[in-house]
């Protein structure tokens, strides 16, 4: 109960947290976590990032004046608590829900986002863009950008960094580390980072303290106007961050309010001209035993209990998409050794983490770095490996130029596997699968393959080992499958052919992917009306069944495709083709189902189908309205 708190409960902005004094904010961080443990217990969602930066979260809003600072969080997963500080508190059991809280920073819900994320390592970008934007227009506010130690693997954070080191603008990048991805991190800034955290480079923890304490105290003996001379003798010298123009300071304890204040204090104060980094040591799912002590902190949950720690179990014994693929790579890889995998820092997700048990040489993480990833496939590819590079669609949109440029025009056979395709849930418009089918379907070379059911996703992996001369994409849901016997490693699909479900007369069905199983529903409601329907699974939207679809065209008054992914892509090269066979001048009434032309925000995803127009009900009527136009029932009746 929120009434139960001391200091929480006066609180719903900054401006009343700035009015605590210091000695309180320890326990004001304290009722902060508590309340998050609380809520996200009840809506699941990510909390170990959130726990990690309690104390820094409030030492934010305490020493910068918020909004009128602008306070950027990297991804946004970990922005729970500021929700709470920053007049969200009453919602925040509706995170992640419909109409309720975003789980991300998101501009349209509050002012103290000035700007929304979800996908990683965009922080430093955006914040030096307004830093910049801000000089232009003489204000004098300051920019923070906060990200994690995962998220600065990514090029994007390089490019930042590059560019805000040679400007003359100040910004301040806080680096959260927690030595946590959603995996372990991976790579050379790891190892730099935990360097620095040891002291094996520079200065050991309590040298840097008694470094800052020193400064502090010259400081505080000194006149106002020497917080820059802080910050020059705590910068410890020569680091990375140095060299490549930042003002380094650090590492700290994040946690430790009494070392976080003043030295967020005097960064806010110091007139230094150009970015500002204060690296900070957390512990990702502090304060909280279970998501300590758990081997991934307890990023992303389900909702559980808070005394014993346990989540909710999914319900579901059907086998999840991402496992199908996995077990079925394993397989594949026991026989050929040329098959390896990559992960952009998504083991977990993409199921990697289970071929990597069994072939730890032949699994790649390369950190949150998408468009690597890709091109580092590519070069796999020249040696004659066979790289599955599996990634969420969302996140490939990342690497389009690589895919464009790096495999599609030397035709390199990289297999894309592409989880979390169309709507995903609770994580909202910001990871949506809704492009891959567009942006992939419209390069040449590409072969696009969408499973509808997990069955049918074996036989494609299958197909996809001999797919040795081009690009090919199999993109499937997040998810479970529908609880089919799984073929052998040796069935496999004809690449261009689609397959008939059921026969019927008036209406053909072209469904791509999963929706095949409304399709059938809709097919049963529309039998019901006395209307016989064909059910096509076209499996490839690129390259097209162009026979089968065009016999279909030719024997049905009605052509409809079904897909879970945007307008271009599947249906709009059915209609091209139609359009260039001249099927329309026959009288052939078609139409595609796609997603529609918004981005729909957070749900459960069978609600975010019905708003996206996808599911039986919707296609069986939208079927019917082409039937029965206004004009022909008007016919029927005269
Ligand atoms: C471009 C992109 N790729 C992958 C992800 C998935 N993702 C979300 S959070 C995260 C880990 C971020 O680690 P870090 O920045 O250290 O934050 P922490 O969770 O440790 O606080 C990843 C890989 C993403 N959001 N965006
Ligand atoms: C914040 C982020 O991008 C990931 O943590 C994402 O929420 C994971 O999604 P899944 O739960 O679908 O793996
Ligand atoms: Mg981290």
């Amino acid at each position: 109960m929120i009434q139960d708190y001391k200091f929480l409960k006066d609180i719903n902005f900054p401006s009343d947290l700035r009015k605590l004094s210091e000695n309180n904010l320890q326990e004001l961080s304290n009722e902060v976590r508590a309340e998050m443990i609380n809520a996200v217990s009840e809506t699941g969602g990510h909390l170990g990032a959130g726990l990690g930066v309690v104390e820094l979260t409030v030492a934010l809003h305490y020493i910068f004046d918020t909004p009128n600072d602008k306070l950027i969080w990297d991804v946004g997963h970990q922005t729970y608590p500021h929700k709470i500080l920053t007049g969200r508190k009453s919602k925040i059991k509706t995170l992640r829900q419909g109409n309720g809280l975003s789980g991300f920073t998101k501009r349209s819900e509050s002012e103290y986002d000035p700007f929304g994320a979800a996908h990683s390592s965009t922080s430093i970008s955006s914040a030096l863009g307004i830093a910049e934007a801000n000089k232009l227009s003489n204000k004098s506010n300051n920019v923070i950008a906060v990200i994690g130690d995962g998220a600065i693997s990514a090029g994007m954070a390089y490019e930042a960094m590059n560019n805000a080191g040679a400007s003359k603008t100040k910004m301040i990048v806080i680096l959260n580390d927690n030595d946590m991805s959603i995996a372990k991190p991976v790579g050379a800034m790891r190892t730099y980072l935990a360097k620095l955290l040891t002291g094996k480079v520079y200065f050991n923890l309590r040298e840097t303290f008694k470094l800052i304490m020193s400064a502090f105290s010259k400081r505080f003996s000194a006149k106002a106007g020497k917080a820059e001379d802080f910050l020059r003798s705590a910068v410890t010298g020569g680091t990375l961050f140095n060299s490549l123009g930042f003002y380094y300071v650090g590492p700290i304890d994040g946690h430790d309010l009494t070392t976080l204040l003043p030295i967020l204090k005097n960064a806010r104060d110091s007139k230094h001209q150009g970015p500002i980094m204060i690296h900070i040591k957390t512990q990702k799912g502090k304060g909280y035993s279970y998501a300590e002590k758990a081997t991934d902190h307890y990023h992303g949950v389900s909702k559980f209990d808070v005394v014993t720690g346990e989540q909710l179990k999914s319900g579901t014994n059907l086998p999840a998409y991402t496992k199908v693929f996995a077990n079925t790579l394993v397989k594949h890889a026991e026989r050929d050794s040329k098959i390896v995998g990559v992960t952009a820092a998504m083991p977990g997700g993409t199921g990697m983490d289970i071929f990597a048990k069994k072939f730890p040489k032949r699994m790649f993480d390369v950190g949150i770095a998408e468009q690597h990833g890709v091109t580092f496939a590519a070069g796999i590819a020249t040696e004659g490996y066979k790289p599955y590079v599996a990634i969420y669609s969302t996140f490939l949109q990342r690497a389009y130029d690589q895919v464009v440029h790096d495999v599609a025009i030397q035709s390199l056979p990289v297999r894309f596997i592409i989880d979390r395709a169309g709507l995903v849930g609770a994580d909202g418009s910001t990871h949506a699968g809704s492009f891959d089918i567009t942006y992939l379907s419209t390069l040449p070379n590409f072969i696009v393959m969408a499973p509808s059911d997990e069955s049918e996703l074996v036989k494609m992996i299958n197909t996809s080992m001999n797919i040795n001369n081009k690009p090919s994409a199999i993109r499937y849901p997040r998810g479970s499958g529908i609880g089919l016997e799984l073929p052998s490693i040796d069935e496999k699909v004809e690449i261009g052919k689609g397959r008939i479900i059921q026969e019927g007369k008036q209406v053909c069905i072209l469904s791509i992917g999963t929706r095949l199983e409304e399709c059938k529903i809709a097919s049963e409601e529309l039998k019901n009306k006395g209307i016989q329907s064909t059910i096509v699974d076209a499996r490839f939207a690129k390259p097209l069944d162009q026979e089968l679809i065009l016999k279909c065209a030719r024997e049905h008054e009605v052509m409809i495709t079904v897909e879970e992914g945007s307008i271009g892509g599947f249906g709009s090269h059915v209609e091209n083709l139609l359009s260039e066979k001249g099927i329309f001048d026959k009288g052939l009434k078609f139409r595609s189902m796609t997603l529609p032309d918004t981005f729909i925000e957070q749900d459960n995803p069978k609600k975010m189908y019905d708003i996206a127009g996808l599911n039986a009900s919707q296609i069986s009527k939208k079927i019917l309205d082409i039937l029965f136009t206004k004009e022909s029932i008007k016919a029927v009746k005269n």
